[in-house]
């Protein structure tokens, strides 16, 4: 471990982390799209709301575990799907995936992890889900789901906000593009599919592989209906990543699919997008208990955990911290990271009057408007 591991916020975490890291890498984590607006706001909407604690509940004796598709989790809690981890830490996803298994949290892995699916799936010796890019070659999509079922994992998250990269103005200025470099293309470069389609082994002819891979991965949208594709080829869970919109949400429902995740993607694809926690009660609301409803962007703290669960997040993923904790002390400390969420997450659930995860919703919370109406 580097220094021990900032405590107070998340703010610190990532000041610490740029002290570790070179600009190239930083930035590219740290950053947002543009101007950094949403970024912005995914931390302002957190700080709008208060927690009102209630007294003489009983809550010394606390589980907060959930079942999530018929997993059973210790925490509502997962680490969000983090792809190119090697620019942080050389041990990448593997040490990330240890850290998660061994706080029993789902480890979701990404299309775009620097190591092979097989690999990090065999590190993440706990529950483990796939993170779908999906790939405009239909048999390359049907492999990766194929390698993903035998690796064990359960869940499959589409990410549909990030097609293309959003405009990111750091890496622009620095000049700095893991992806130009081949970083994250563990899994398309191992897979079979793929390798039939280059023709060659990318080793001999990288920057081939490289260009297949773009093009292959990038630029390609879908419509809903291509849902059904999905549907089809996975036999389990099947959950959609980066819904912002109500009526997303519906259609979401409408497909068939049995949960989202309300993402803005950390604010690094649409510059002044809705911060992701101001558009999760009018999902909520939209979806009801129809699916199931994820979370993640802006998450700091485990306060911000307890306000993502009361507004009607059955779980929240973590993004950026663990990968501060990475970059910090691998898989000490990412396990450091989530040790600290969770703990605080308890605390804040104990000190707040709650006992298990059905306790936290809307009457524990205030936004800062009525507080100030209260005090007037
Ligand atoms: C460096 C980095 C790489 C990411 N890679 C992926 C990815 O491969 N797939 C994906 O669905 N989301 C990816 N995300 C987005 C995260 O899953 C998550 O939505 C986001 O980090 C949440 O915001 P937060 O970091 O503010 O908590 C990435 C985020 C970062 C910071
Ligand atoms: O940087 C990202 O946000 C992301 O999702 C991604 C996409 C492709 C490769 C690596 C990361």
């Amino acid at each position: 471990m580097n220094t021990p591991l900032c405590t107070t916020d998340g703010a610190a975490l990532e000041d610490s982390a740029r002290r570790l890291l070179d600009p190239g890498p930083f930035g590219y984590v740290a950053g947002g799209a543009g101007s950094g607006a949403t970024v912005r706001a995914n931390r302002e909407a957190f700080d709008r709301w208060r927690i009102v604690p209630r007294m003489l509940r009983g809550a010394h004796v606390r589980d907060l575990g959930v079942t999530l598709f018929g997993e059973r989790l210790p925490a509502p809690v997962l680490l969000a799907p983090i792809g190119v981890q090697s620019i942080v830490h050389p041990d990448g996803e593997l040490a990330s995936a240890r850290a998660a298994a061994r706080h029993g949290l789902p480890f979701v892995i990404s299309t775009m992890s620097s190591y092979p699916l097989e690999q990090v799936a065999e590190a993440a010796d706990g529950p483990r889900w796939f993170q779908l890019y999906w790939p405009d070659d239909p048999e390359v999509c049907l492999s990766l789901l194929d390698r993903a079922r035998r690796s064990g994992c359960t869940t499959l998250v589409v990410t549909l906000d990030n097609w293309t990269f959003g405009w990111r103005t750091r890496d622009l200025d620095n000049d700095y593009s893991p992806a130009a470099q081949g970083i994250g293309a563990a899994t398309a470069f191992s897979d079979p599919v793929f390798r039939d389609r280059l023709g060659r082994p990318p080793e001999d002819d990288l920057p081939a592989a490289i260009a297949l891979w773009k093009a292959m991965f990038t630029g390609v949208d879908r419509e809903w209906h291509d849902i059904a594709f999905l549907r089809r080829n996975w036999p389990g869970p099947l959950v959609l990543k980066g819904i912002l919109h109500p009526d997303d949400a519906r259609e979401a429902v409408d497909a068939g699919v049995d949960g989202i995740v309300v993402s803005n993607h950390g604010g690094r694809q649409v510059d002044g997008a809705i911060a992701a926690l101001d558009a999760l009660p009018d999902i909520k609301s939209a979806v009801g208990d129809r699916i199931t409803v994820l979370f993640d962007s802006g998450v700091r703290t485990g306060a911000d955990l307890v306000k993502a669960l009361c507004l009607g997040a059955d779980a929240v993923m973590i993004g950026r911290p663990y990968l501060y904790g990475l970059a910090h002390g691998g898989e000490a400390g990412v396990g450091e990271v989530l040790t600290n969420l969770l703990t605080e997450l308890d605390l804040t659930v104990q000190l707040s009057g709650g006992r298990q995860r059905s306790d936290l919703d809307l009457s524990l919370l205030k936004t800062n408007r009525e507080v100030g109406f209260l005090l007037a």
